[in-house]
């Protein structure tokens, strides 16, 4: 199977304020490159800074890279074309609940993203809309409903649906299921590869849950100050970490770990 998103040699610099003029730099992300297949999930590990945020914003085209492509399907992505990137590639947050907007119906919500990108009739959008919800396990009736209605895990349920509407490709779940109590996150994240069969999709999971990485991830990514020390198959890396920070991580965890 080919790869769906192609990433290289992606870097992202930040010009620090109160040195414009010597142009002193901080380089949050080093030129970085890889590769994802429909049906997989890539999770970036790493601890506070190290750079998972920067590789998220650089692939939903919040942040222009300084160097490097990112290719979707053999397409280039261009860093403004939004609307390219807003129907192929969708990103949770972890309180994407709470940027829900209150004063919206859920098909209000649903419908805002049908009628920016797509040509369908209002019968039609409706009827995506009420398909979408039963996909991620809420009712139909849900749509007439306000966010203020639900729960913090049917909240992130509805940010789901949101993200897929539009069918995309992939899905960045930056800390998406962190707020989630267990049995919450158990539901969510069989949810989610439930959803992955049905639609291809890949997903990058940022998580600092080595325990849900675990489960959930075919290959993993650990970054440490912007730089990737360790990338491959996560069963692998688990088992044998070859890098030193890799190994702290997963000590860091070790109780957790032992205990899923
Ligand atoms: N706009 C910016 N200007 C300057 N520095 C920035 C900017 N955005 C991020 N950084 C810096 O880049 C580094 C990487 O940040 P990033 O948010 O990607 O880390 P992270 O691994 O996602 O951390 P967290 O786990 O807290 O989300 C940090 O040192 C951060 O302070």
């Amino acid at each position: 199977m080919p790869s769906l998103l192609q990433v290289a040699n992606v870097s992202k610099s930040y010009k620090l304020k109160g040195y414009w003029y010597n142009r002193k730099v901080f380089t949050a992300l080093e030129p970085i490159s890889f590769e994802l297949k429909a049906y997989k999930t890539l999770a970036i590990v790493g601890e506070i800074g190290s750079g998972k945020s920067t590789l998220a914003k650089l692939l939903v085209g919040a942040e222009t890279p300084n160097t490097g492509t990112i290719k979707l399907n053999g397409q280039t992505l261009e860093p403004k074309n939004f609307k390219q990137r807003c129907q192929h590639i969708r990103m949770i947050f972890q309180d994407s609940g709470t940027t829900l907007n209150p004063s919206l119906t859920i098909h209000q919500l649903l419908d805002e993203p049908l009628k920016l990108n797509t040509e369908l009739n209002e019968a039609a959008r409706s009827q995506l809309i009420r398909m979408t919800l039963q996909k991620v396990g809420l009712l139909s009736d849900h749509m007439n409903f306000y966010p203020h209605m639900f729960s913090g895990g049917q909240k992130q349920r509805i940010s789901l649906a949101r993200a897929i509407i539009l069918q995309p490709q992939v899905i960045i779940l930056d800390e998406a299921l962190a707020s989630l109590d267990p049995s919450l996150r158990s539901q969510m994240i069989n949810l989610l590869l439930d959803l992955q069969q049905q639609m291809g999709l890949a997903f990058i999971l940022i998580s600092h849950n080595l325990g849900i990485v675990r489960h959930f991830s075919d290959e993993m990514m650990v970054l440490c100050g912007g730089k990737v020390v360790e990338y491959g198959p996560t069963h692998q890396i688990m088992q044998e970490p070859k890098h030193r920070y890799t190994q702290k991580l997963l000590m860091s965890q070790h109780f957790q770990l032992c205990r899923k």
